[in-house]
């Protein structure tokens, strides 16, 4: 394993080049891969799997709409498509993706297939972590695993295609067999991890749901939409205001930032905005610390995920979720995206 300097503290990775391809095979050669879920992460996962040589079932509710999507991916009913409790059945280890208020109700069938000896696999600390609120607690008999990929299934298909890879956090829960260790580098391999470094299931979740509603997803959404309405309100149109707001970050900026860093993207802007970022930074820091902080101790405490339970669970959830994603997508700020995005010369017709 290798020890890698992050801003001045060591921590465990695992590369490719010290566990190749070759030996993630090698140790899952007699295992059998049941991908259990077929949302974001199951296809993701288990497509790159079997492109990667390992030996890779589906189980999916029937007579379901991600069935058919299991088909029509390549996935051959009764050979390598089963429903859930056969694919349960013939797995040796478990990658347990549906999603995360699924797990809950489909936990005491799960439970019913983890003879010793399997390992039980997860791409969130969630279901163990809040074991008081999802009764998930596994048998002390099996493996307990976590690779969980740091971005969405789509983009760790997308990047396996382009020859690229997603990075990974990994964690052991539980090592029952004494094979833990090889068994979890070399599934996070398979699926297509670009590196793996290392981790516990409670940081992972506590990180993961903080990220995903902080700086991934929620924040972002809520810094475009202050600076969008400040920008009309001042009487900018449309087109400037979204342009300001978020296509020139997402189009321009940003790929400086993931390619060499923040001060390369500064040192590559004019030195009117150099002093304006860094006079500008640090009170936004300042005015949003309390937000983070607020949402770090609702995640710690397990209300976070409480709501998501609560409201995930529920049989109308999608039309709900729907219903959100349609203000979200019907918005003036998204609207004026949506004819932006039809504007780049790589989206016009020809
Ligand atoms: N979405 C992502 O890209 C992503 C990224 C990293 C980690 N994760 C984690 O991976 C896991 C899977 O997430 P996802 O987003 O792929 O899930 P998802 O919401 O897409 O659902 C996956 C599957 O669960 C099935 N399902 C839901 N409830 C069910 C029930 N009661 N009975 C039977 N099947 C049911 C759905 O049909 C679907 O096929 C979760 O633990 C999630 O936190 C997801
Ligand atoms: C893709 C994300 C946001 O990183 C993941 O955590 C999820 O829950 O979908
Ligand atoms: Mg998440
Ligand atoms: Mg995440």
């Amino acid at each position: 394993m290798a020890k890698i300097n992050f801003g001045g503290t060591e921590e465990n990775v695992v590369t490719r080049e010290e566990f190749p391809l070759a030996k993630a095979q090698e140790v899952l050669k007699d295992e059998t891969i049941a991908v259990i879920g077929y949302g974001v992460q199951g296809p993701g996962q288990a497509l790159n799997l079997k492109d990667n040589g390992f030996n890779v079932i589906v189980g999916q509710r029937k007579d379901s709409k991600t069935w058919d999507k299991a088909v029509a991916d390549g996935w051959e009913p009764g050979k390598t498509l089963f429903p859930i409790e056969e694919a349960l059945d013939k797995g040796t280890i478990i990658q347990y993706l549906l999603s995360d208020a699924g797990q809950i109700a489909v936990w005491p069938t799960v439970e019913k297939y983890l003879k010793p000896g399997k390992a039980l696999y997860f791409s969130h600390g969630f279901g163990v972590t809040y074991k008081e609120r999802t009764g998930i607690i596994p048998p002390k008999d099996v493996d307990v695993i976590l690779v969980a990929p740091k971005g969405s299934g789509t983009s760790l298909r997308r990047m396996f295609l382009e020859g690229r890879g997603l990075n990974s956090s990994y964690a052991i829960f539980q090592d029952a067999t004494g094979k833990a260790f090889d068994r979890v580098v070399a599934l996070g391999i398979g699926v297509g991890s670009g590196y793996l470094f290392e981790t516990t299931f409670q940081k992972e979740v506590y990180s993961d749901l903080t990220g995903e509603r902080g700086t991934l997803m929620g924040a972002i959404q809520g810094i475009f939409a202050a600076q969008y309405e400040v920008l009309r309100s001042n009487g900018h149109s449309p087109s400037e205001a979204f342009n300001e707001t978020v296509e020139e970050l997402t189009q321009s900026l940003m790929p400086l930032v993931a390619e060499n860093g923040m001060d390369w993207m500064y040192a590559n802007c004019s030195t009117t905005a150099q002093r304006g970022a860094l006079d500008w930074w640090k009170k936004f820091r300042d005015a949003s610390m309390p937000v983070f902080k607020e949402l770090y101790s609702e995640v710690a405490k397990g209300n976070e995920a409480q709501r998501s339970i609560d409201a995930n669970s529920q049989s109308d959830y999608r039309v709900k979720l729907e219903e959100e994603l349609k203000e979200l997508r019907e918005s003036e700020m998204w609207n004026a995206g949506a004819a932006v995005r039809q504007l780049r010369p790589e989206n016009q017709k020809k």
